[in-house]
């Protein structure tokens, strides 16, 4: 069985960058969605980007931006993938596939029941309803309507409920930003390399 698939969402430090790249995961989470404590600017995310592996991807993260300024973004960044959490409309993901990038669309629970098949990127992020906002949602809700493919589970994980979450929901991977931060929008090294190791013992 293939590792569960990590994504550290909202760095905005190199320290945190290094200590991500170092404990293994598969990607790393810039956002430049406007009111986020994670918000960076493309130079920045640019000069972090630089830092991480090829075999790393990393993943501009957006809310309800004009898909050009999605793209200026994420090129200046030198990013690999872009995910977006609505406000986009469906040719928004072939654009942007069309310009080199991965593409992965964030559904709310919500939205993700009542229409389980509007994914038309790469792969699907299952959040809670306010991205970022620490909260969980319950992942029984999705036997009713199991994703298929490659599917990240997201919202409210940290290293002591990111095993058994994992369990439960057998997701293709995990996201996090919120249970990896020492207060909000501060990323921890520790809590970093804690979560890591708790999902590689799901
Ligand atoms: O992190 C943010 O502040 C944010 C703001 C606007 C849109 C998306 C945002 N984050 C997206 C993510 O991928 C988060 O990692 C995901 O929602 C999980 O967050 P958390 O519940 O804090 O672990």
């Amino acid at each position: 069985m293939r590792p569960t698939y990590i994504k550290i969402c909202g760095l905005s430090t190199a320290e945190t960058v290094d200590a991500a790249i170092r404990a293994g995961v598969d990607a790393v989470g810039f956002v430049f969605a406007p009111g986020s404590p994670r918000l960076i600017d493309a130079d920045t995310a640019r000069t972090l980007a630089a830092r991480v592996p090829a075999q790393v991807e990393t993943v501009g993260v957006f809310r309800a931006q004009p898909v050009d300024e999605v793209l200026a973004t994420a090129s200046r960044a030198g990013l690999t993938t872009i995910q977006l959490h609505g406000g986009e409309d469906e040719n928004s993901f072939e654009r942007l596939r069309a310009e080199g990038f991965r593409t992965i669309r964030a559904l709310d629970i919500s939205t993700y029941l009542e229409r389980p098949d509007a994914s038309p990127a790469d792969r699907l992020l299952i959040d809670a309803i306010e991205p970022g906002g620490g909260k969980r949602f319950d992942t029984g809700l999705l036997q009713a309507r199991p994703p298929g493919g490659f599917w990240l589970l997201a919202g409210g994980l940290d290293p002591d409920n990111v095993a058994a979450a994992v369990r439960a929901a057998r997701p293709s991977g995990v996201d996090v930003s919120s249970g990896v931060e020492s207060s909000r929008g501060v990323k921890s090294v520790e809590l970093i390399r804690a979560f890591v190791s708790a999902v590689r013992t799901a």
